[in-house]
């Protein structure tokens, strides 16, 4: 039997579109999220192509994440591909009006929850070796500044540089580390940085051509599924109506 795809926050976007994708090739799939009865719907949905086990999981809790771990199935203990995509921005009002609240929780999911994740399924992910993969959901925001970005646009530069580290620690275990840095995507991400504005959603995403939850998908299956002896650093990937922004001024008046 193939090894397991592992992957957090499946409940929607890019981790949704993933479970599909993976399904589809017939990878065995640990499905992850805390909204229960979305990762039920997408079990009922997939068991037909694969596998599935689901785990209602808030990967900030670092004792749930290991128990999740130490609880898996006989079947589901060989994880060969971890995809750490749970994650969110919060508050895209500038740092000064922002509720420090907001930056903890950014902190906690996208840091914290990553970190725990992978901490938890390095074993397994070692044991497997040749061929293995930690896809880590990183973002242009990692990389490029811009205003409302503060604490988001920092976690993600975390991610891609404990990319670049984990991957210097893992050399000779056969373990692959990416950085998979999307640009704009239409999923839920939008909404949920809003609290729930489904009309800032609607505009920033219309009259243009966002990348698509399949898109990035895509991305990941490709990226995991490459021959054991290659190695993809960083891939940073935008609609092509999208580009950096340009330098900001202040005025007088
Ligand atoms: N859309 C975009 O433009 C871009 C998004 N990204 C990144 O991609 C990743 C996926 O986002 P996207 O699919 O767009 O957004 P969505 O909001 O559609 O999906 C986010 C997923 O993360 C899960 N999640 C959030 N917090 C937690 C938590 N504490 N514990 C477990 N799961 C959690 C959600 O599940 P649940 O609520 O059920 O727990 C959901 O499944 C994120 O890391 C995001 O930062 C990067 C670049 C661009
Ligand atoms: O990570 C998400 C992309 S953006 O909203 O920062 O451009």
């Amino acid at each position: 039997m193939s090894n397991c795809v592992f992957i957090t926050g499946a409940t929607s976007g890019f981790g949704h579109a993933a479970a599909h994708r993976f399904a589809e090739a017939g990878f065995p799939l640990v499905l992850t999220g805390r909204r229960r009865e979305r990762l039920e719907a997408l079990q009922k949905e997939l068991s037909a192509q694969t596998q599935v086990h689901i785990a209602e999981l808030d990967v900030s809790d670092e004792t749930a994440v290991q128990k999740v771990v130490d609880e898996l199935p006989q079947e589901f203990r060989r994880v060969g591909t971890l995809i750490n995509n749970a994650g969110l921005a919060l508050a895209p009002e500038p740092a000064q009006q922002v509720e420090l609240g907001d930056w903890h929780t950014m902190i906690d999911t996208n840091v914290k929850g990553l970190v725990n994740v992978t901490h938890a399924l390095l074993p397994s992910l070692i044991e497997v070796g040749a061929g293995a993969s930690i896809i880590n959901v990183g973002s242009t925001a990692g990389q490029w500044p811009y205003q409302g970005s503060h604490v988001y646009g920092a976690t993600k530069a975390f991610v891609q540089q404990f990319s670049y580290n984990l991957r210097c620690d893992l050399l000779g275990t056969g373990v692959r580390v990416t950085d998979l840095a999307p640009g704009m995507a239409e999923t839920e991400f939008t909404l949920v940085r809003t609290k729930g504005d489904q009309a800032a959603s609607d505009a920033l995403y219309g009259g243009t051509t966002p990348m698509s939850a399949a898109d990035i998908a895509e991305q990941m299956f490709y990226i995991a599924t490459l021959p054991a002896h290659l190695n993809i650093n960083r891939v940073e990937i935008q609609p092509v109506r999208q580009v950096w922004a340009g330098m900001k001024v202040h005025r007088d008046g």
